[in-house]
């Protein structure tokens, strides 16, 4: 099992998550990031990392998946440490007051402060309605691609027809054994570039592309072993395959958090917005997925919320120690020793 010691324990790496990460570092502490996606940027780098951002100060015009690789590297001197790909599921309050944090894949993070930077919550597989597909998850049957090597060599088919379907197809065609793309329509949701690339692969025979089509059934003893698929109502058939990966966009759920005990106002969770604290001491929330009256769901709003955040957690982290503003300018960044 996986244990990580930490400070602040930040759950969600969007922007504000990131972000957080800067704040708290100016402060010397220590953050682990946790994201049940496999990726940072939450929706910026899920949901529109191609379009501009107008409303970031400083920035007349900045694309989400470029404001993310800027505070990925406005973070770096705190050497903040990240578990991606796993959803947090449970928060558990220790005798002195501190928290361990637990992932559905049983990593524990033991900090003094926890942060939940959920956003519009965990963003989870929308499944297609195929009978026993939950019995080969892990054991082949995969909703987003974690580490693309795992597929090196294998017999993959991807199902899809959005941007996350075209562009692992085309990433992991030079990887896979085989690679086959399964498609309901003949035209596809994702960037025309992207499709007309797929299309160019299927002809020069890289990849297997069927149109018209659906992967109705799953296979296999233990692990996933094949996948039937049926053609626009023609006689279904067979492929023998290793994974199957299907990729029909993610829907966000707030999940566990809902039942940790935290005052909710309608799925978000209430603060005070003097330092964005919880009902619970030691658990912050900001960003999207705080709430309290004139909430703006804005990057901008949950960056102030941040700084607030941190000094607030600073009190507890340091509680020797007196808060003092210190600017930028005057004092630069101290790097964190790893
Ligand atoms: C199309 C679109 C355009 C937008 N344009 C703008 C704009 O121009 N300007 C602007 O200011 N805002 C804009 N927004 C809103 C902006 O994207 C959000 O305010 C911002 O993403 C909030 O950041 P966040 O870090 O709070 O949450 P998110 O970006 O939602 O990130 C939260 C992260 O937390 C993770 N998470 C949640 N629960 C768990 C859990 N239990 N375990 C592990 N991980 C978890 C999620 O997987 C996610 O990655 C736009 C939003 C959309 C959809």
């Amino acid at each position: 099992m996986n244990k990580i010691t930490t400070d602040i324990c930040i759950v969600g790496a969007g922007p504000v998550g990131l972000f957080a990460v800067f704040e708290a570092g100016l402060l010397k502490m220590r953050c682990h990031v946790v994201d049940a996606l496999p990726a940072v940027g939450g929706q910026l780098s899920e949901i529109y990392p191609k379009k501009p951002i107008y409303d970031i100060p400083g920035f007349p015009e900045i694309l989400a998946g470029d404001l993310i690789k800027n505070l990925e590297q406005q973070i770096a001197p705190f050497h903040p440490t990240f578990t991606l790909g796993e959803r947090v599921e449970d928060l558990e309050k220790q005798d002195d007051g501190s928290f361990i944090v637990r992932t559905v894949d049983g990593t524990e993070i033991a900090c003094k402060v926890v942060v939940i930077a959920g956003g519009l919550g965990s963003f989870e597989p929308r499944k297609p309605a195929i009978e026993s597909l939950d019995k080969y998850e892990r054991k082949g049957v995969e909703y987003m691609v974690r580490d693309p090597e795992a597929f090196h060599n294998k017999r993959v088919v991807i199902a899809g027809g959005g941007d996350s379907a075209l562009d692992w197809t085309i990433y992991l065609a030079g990887l896979c054994k085989e690679l086959t793309l399964v498609h309901r329509g003949t035209t596809f949701r994702g960037a025309p570039e992207s499709a007309a690339k797929v299309l160019s692969m299927a002809e020069e025979d890289q990849i297997k592309l069927i149109l018209k089509s659906n992967v109705t059934e799953v296979h296999g003893e233990d692990n996933l072993e094949a996948v039937t698929v049926m053609v626009d109502n023609a006689e279904p058939y067979r492929i023998e395959v290793d994974n199957f990966i299907p990729l029909f966009g993610l829907v966000p759920k707030l999940g566990p958090i809902e039942n940790w005990g935290l005052e909710l106002d309608k799925s978000a969770i209430v603060v005070d917005t003097e330092d964005y604290s919880t009902s619970i001491k030691g658990v912050y929330a900001i960003g999207d997925m705080n709430t309290y009256p004139g909430k703006l769901k804005l990057i901008l709003c949950g960056f102030h919320e941040a700084a607030l955040m941190a000094q607030s957690a600073y009190n507890i982290i340091y509680p020797d120690k007196k808060f003092v503003l210190k600017y930028t300018t005057v004092n630069g960044i101290q790097e964190l020793q790893q």
